[in-house]
């Protein structure tokens, strides 16, 4: 449950931080009378248009490693309103603590599709990765899903 005060000064302070969400998916139930969810879209925030009690469904970085990068997962933030406070109820769908987020074979084709995500980082370990980090974006969270792709290459190299 996210609840957002007023505030006085709404183009000073965001609601929220861009992220994407470490879920596999969310569903989002919000208020029907404010507009303050924004997704990142060609480099830029475009409002997501409230349908009234329709539950938005976003998508986490687990199906977008798991998709090897097809679907991806969406950078998001939150606007703070300065006459009405707002609240809105997310339920993130995860997977079990031991699943790792390497993308599914069916996913990965060597020749068209290669794998951007090398890793045997479990949900748990990616879990705690992102939260214990300042939410800054879509792009840091998800590089950590190749760092251990990085270090087995040095190490491989190594030997
Ligand atoms: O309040 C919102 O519209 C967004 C909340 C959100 O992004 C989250 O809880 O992860
Ligand atoms: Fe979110």
């Amino acid at each position: 449950m996210n609840y957002y005060p007023t505030c006085s000064w709404p183009d000073l302070v965001l609601g929220i931080s861009p992220h994407s969400d470490s879920s596999s998916i969310t569903l989002l139930v919000q208020d029907d009378d404010l507009t303050a969810l924004q997704i990142q879209h060609k480099e830029e925030w475009v409002p997501v248009k409230l349908v009234p009690n329709a539950t938005a469904v976003n998508i986490g970085d687990v199906i977008d490693a798991w998709s090897n990068g097809l679907y991806k997962s969406i950078e998001h933030r939150a606007l703070i309103n300065e006459k009405k406070p707002r609240i809105s109820n997310a339920a993130f769908v995860i997977p079990g603590d031991d699943v790792e987020l390497n993308p599914l074979e069916t996913m990965v084709d060597e020749n068209h599709r290669p794998r951007i995500y090398k890793n045997d980082v479990t949900f748990v370990e990616y879990l705690r990765y992102t939260l214990a980090k300042k939410m800054d974006g879509k792009a840091s969270n998800l590089e950590h899903l190749s760092y251990r792709c990085k270090v087995t290459v040095r190490s491989i190299s190594f030997v």
